[in-house]
């Protein structure tokens, strides 16, 4: 029953907090700007309180230059909005499913925040919204944030990656900058019927130049980020990989 509470409470929260970020953002900015996801970023920080969970996060300062790239990140499920705004840079728009459109006030703020929603199922219409966006990237100094695995996954490891991210990335020749967050399984795990409160470790690791990159070399740009993002992903979540070892690489943020 304390799942359910939980979860639903996260909604509710979700829909109430959205439908007055809706009016601040309309009374701020007047409309559709990306500069409305400060705003959303505020509200969506407070959620942590309710729910006891805590962040550790390095290198978030790579996050910071103030220059157009390509944000790629594990996703494990709707909590994952918690850790995107943790560390959502200034000027950062997202790539989401289309369907959160219709999710009334949720759907209107990420309108409002300037979020691009995509069909999964027709893959010519997600390619060139995706397009669209690497045409006004650099022009725009506009960062994107894409889940590059598409979907949630609540497997302890990462899906294959899609490869739209890295389209986007090396068409508009920007860095791709890979963020990995550790795995909720300790405290959440939707099959059991487990939501408590943890802790959630995230690491922005070094961002990976496309400068020179052509289409030809997407499919080892997406597996140079798998791997480093898997392995990060399993010693992030103390989860012993092939050479056992555990442990973050640079120092927590003060
Ligand atoms: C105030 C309180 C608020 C409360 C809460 C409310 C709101 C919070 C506010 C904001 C938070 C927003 C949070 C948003 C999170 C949303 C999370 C999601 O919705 S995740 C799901 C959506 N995202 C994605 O799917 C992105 C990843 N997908 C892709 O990039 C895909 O590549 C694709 C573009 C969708 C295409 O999909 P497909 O399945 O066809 O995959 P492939 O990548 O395998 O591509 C197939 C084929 O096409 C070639 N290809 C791909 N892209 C291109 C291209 N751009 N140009 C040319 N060719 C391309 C690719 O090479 C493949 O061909 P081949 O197999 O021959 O190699
Ligand atoms: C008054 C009208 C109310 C309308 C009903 C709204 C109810 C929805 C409430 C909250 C939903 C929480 C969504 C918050 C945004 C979280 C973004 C996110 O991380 O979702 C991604 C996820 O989805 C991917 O789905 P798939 O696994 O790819 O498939």
């Amino acid at each position: 029953a304390n799942f359910y509470f939980r979860i639903g409470s996260y909604c509710v929260l979700c829909v109430v907090f959205s439908a007055v970020a809706c009016v601040v953002c309309v009374l701020c900015h007047g409309g559709r700007t990306v500069r409305n996801m400060s705003i959303i970023k505020r509200f969506v920080r407070i959620f942590k309180y309710f729910y006891g969970i805590q962040f550790e996060t390095y290198g978030e300062e790579k996050l910071h230059d103030d220059k157009p790239c390509v944000i790629i990140s594990n996703h494990q499920s709707i909590l994952d909005m918690m850790g995107l705004m943790e560390v959502l840079p200034r000027n950062c728009i997202q790539i989401a499913k289309r369907e959160l459109f219709y999710m009334g006030p949720v759907g209107l703020i990420m309108y409002l925040g300037g979020v691009i929603f995509i069909n999964r199922k027709r893959t010519s219409a997600a390619m060139s919204a995706m397009e669209e966006v690497g045409n006004t990237l650099v022009q725009e100094n506009l960062k994107v944030w894409i889940y590059p695995e598409g979907t949630r996954n609540e497997s302890y490891d990462l899906l294959p990656f899609k490869k739209g991210a890295f389209y986007l990335a090396v068409q508009a020749q920007v860095p791709v900058i890979p963020v990995v967050y550790s795995s909720f399984s300790s405290f959440y795990h939707p099959e059991k019927k487990i939501f408590t409160s943890g802790k959630i470790k995230v690491e922005v690791l070094d961002p990976i130049k496309t400068e020179g990159l052509t289409v030809t070399d997407i499919p080892k740009l997406l597996e140079t980020c798998h791997s480093v993002m898997r392995e990060t992903f399993f010693r992030l979540s103390n989860k012993p990989n092939e050479n056992g070892t555990n442990g973050p690489t640079s120092q927590p943020m003060q």
